[in-house]
């Protein structure tokens, strides 16, 4: 069955210099009601600017934003309807009052008549996100994910119907963001909401989107579920920011025994297997060693090509240590598409 579209953009341009160096260019996106969209690419790709335009709160140079099959008018002029049914949580807080509880934060957007409305929508909010025992505290003094939390809470207080999240975990530490990112799932679940998600965080993205959108200088290059493009992708480029990996010429694969004919190999570090016996494989110099915990990164040099690898042997490889490794799976591509 297809999914029920909410937000869509047609052929939309938004260029801030006159020129297609920034902003989007001709970018057609479907976002899926109910569902987390995510939206993916270096820094300067157009995340920001695509998801302003998806809100309202940008208008287009050309092309259509359409809501529920309908166009969405940009939020430059009054504010319509349909705007409180869209709302945007960006990474900087910046229109929350610092010196007000988190209480009257949340009680802003609401009628000031109806108290017991009020009373009822800002403990509902407080309960959704968790966060009651912050009630009486000025928002200024919170730590950034208690901040985020708020900023979460205030968004979602009149029930939209899209939530736009830019880099909503930036400031929050990552114990604190696995509940966040939890509670955000259970939300979307259980209302029925739509998220769309601009993130840095491949692994964020992966675990919390159900559909990935990959954009590049301001063009939609790849999209699909987070496992179609991580496991397959079509491009480098895609692969480059979803996976830790190595990359290489044709004639550099060679030293780790792959014959390409394409102009560029990409080897994911879970696919590199650390030879049990020195026999197997080649001999690899290790050159650093990360430490993550449960695991570390290895990077191995041989013949001046650069291998990323997991080992969850802790401390058995040490840095100027050889190791025999073997290719389990890599992908190839052509020099046009990267
Ligand atoms: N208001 C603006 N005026 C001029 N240029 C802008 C404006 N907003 C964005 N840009 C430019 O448009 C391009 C895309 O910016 P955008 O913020 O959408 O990218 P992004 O992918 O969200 O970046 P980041 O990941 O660094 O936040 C960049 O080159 C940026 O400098």
């Amino acid at each position: 069955m297809k999914d029920e579209l909410i937000l869509e953009t047609i052929t939309v341009t938004k260029n801030f210099f006159g020129d297609k160096s920034s902003g989007v260019n001709n970018v057609t996106v479907f976002i899926p009601k109910g569902k987390i969209t995510g939206i993916v690419g270096e820094s300067g790709s157009g995340k920001t600017s695509l998801l302003k335009l998806l809100s309202g709160h940008m208008k287009p140079d050309s092309g259509d934003v359409f809501f529920h099959g309908q166009p969405l008018p940009a939020r430059t002029t009054n504010l319509q309807p349909e705007h409180g049914k869209i709302t945007m949580v960006s990474q900087d807080n910046a229109d929350m009052d610092t010196a007000a509880t988190v209480w009257d934060n949340l009680g802003r957007s609401l009628p000031a008549e109806d108290v017991n409305y009020k009373i009822q929508k800002i403990t509902q909010a407080l309960n959704l996100l968790g966060i009651d025992d912050l009630r009486d505290q000025p928002f200024g003094k919170l730590s950034g994910g208690e901040k985020q939390r708020v900023t979460i809470a205030r968004a979602l207080i009149n029930r939209p119907e899209v939530l736009m999240l830019d880099e909503p975990f930036n400031q929050v530490d990552a114990n604190y963001r696995e509940g966040l990112q939890h509670d955000i799932r259970q939300i979307v679940k259980e209302w029925g909401v739509t998220v769309v998600l601009v993130s840095h965080d491949p692994a964020e993205l992966l675990s919390m989107a159900d559909e990935l959108i990959v954009i590049k200088e301001g063009e939609i290059v790849e999209h699909g579920s987070p496992e179609k493009l991580y496991e397959t992708p079509k491009l480098l480029y895609t692969a480059r920011i979803l996976a830790s990996c190595s990359e290489m010429t044709a004639n550099q694969a060679k030293t780790c025994g792959i014959k390409s004919k394409r102009g560029t190999v990409v080897i994911y570090a879970e696919h590199v297997q650390i030879a049990s016996s020195m026999s197997m494989g080649s001999k690899w110099l290790v050159k650093q060693v990360l430490y993550r915990g449960f695991y570390e990164e290895l990077i191995v040099e041989r013949n001046q090509v650069i291998l990323r690898v997991y080992n969850y042997n802790l401390r058995k490889h040490p840095v100027g240590s050889k190791i025999g490794i073997k290719i389990t799976k890599f992908y190839e591509f052509g020099r046009w598409l990267g």
